[in-house]
């Protein structure tokens, strides 16, 4: 399976391989332009994100699928709080799959400076001491005290993206 992700961050990479390990993927890193905000503010923004990067990954290069990652943060009904979110989309060019990540709540802290117009990545690399901490654990990682990282948080959405390529049961009748 030939796969163009849409960023060269290299947690992100490695969660399409590491997902996607059974299809024996060979994997391009294309540089593409989300289309939307640094730091996207709600989900409409961020699965926006992930489908520009998707249908860019694939036009750029020469894959099967195109595969596209953003990370967002939202105020969601019914939770306190600011939220991390994260959502894949898949595209083979005509359809587009598309599959969320686990969300997990932010520090009030961490909201506030969001709040004043901060992206997360060097918001949670003040709070922690780090440099890139979104190219390797991420606040998920971080926020767990590694329970889980950014690749496999990022991974499940991809996983929940690739359904429809995947398998026959988005096209029959329930
Ligand atoms: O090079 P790209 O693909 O853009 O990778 P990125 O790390 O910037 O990832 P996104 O654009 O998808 O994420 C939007 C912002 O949210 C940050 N972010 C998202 N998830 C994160 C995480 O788990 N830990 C730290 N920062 C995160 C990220 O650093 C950006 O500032
Ligand atoms: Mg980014």
């Amino acid at each position: 399976m030939k796969l163009a992700v849409g960023s060269t961050n290299p947690v992100k990479v490695d969660a399409v391989e590491r997902t996607l390990a059974r299809y024996e993927p060979t994997v391009t890193a294309v540089n593409v332009d989300s289309g939307v905000s640094e730091q996207p503010w709600s989900i409409e923004e961020t699965v926006t994100g992930a489908e520009n990067r998707a249908r860019r990954a694939l036009a750029a290069a020469d894959a099967d699928y195109g595969v596209g990652l953003e990370g967002g943060v939202a105020r969601l009904d019914g939770t306190p709080g600011l939220s991390l979110i994260m959502w894949a989309a898949v595209t083979d060019g005509e359809r587009v799959g598309r599959g969320g990540g686990p969300t997990l709540r932010l520090p009030d802290g961490v909201a506030a400076r969001l709040d004043d117009g901060a992206e997360l990545g060097p918001v949670m690399d003040d709070l922690l001491g780090t440099e890139n901490v979104a190219e390797s654990d991420g606040a998920a990682g971080a926020l767990t005290d590694g329970l889980t990282d950014r690749a496999d948080a990022l991974g499940e959405a991809v996983a929940c993206a690739f359904g429809p390529f995947v398998t026959p049961y988005y096209d029959v009748d329930a």
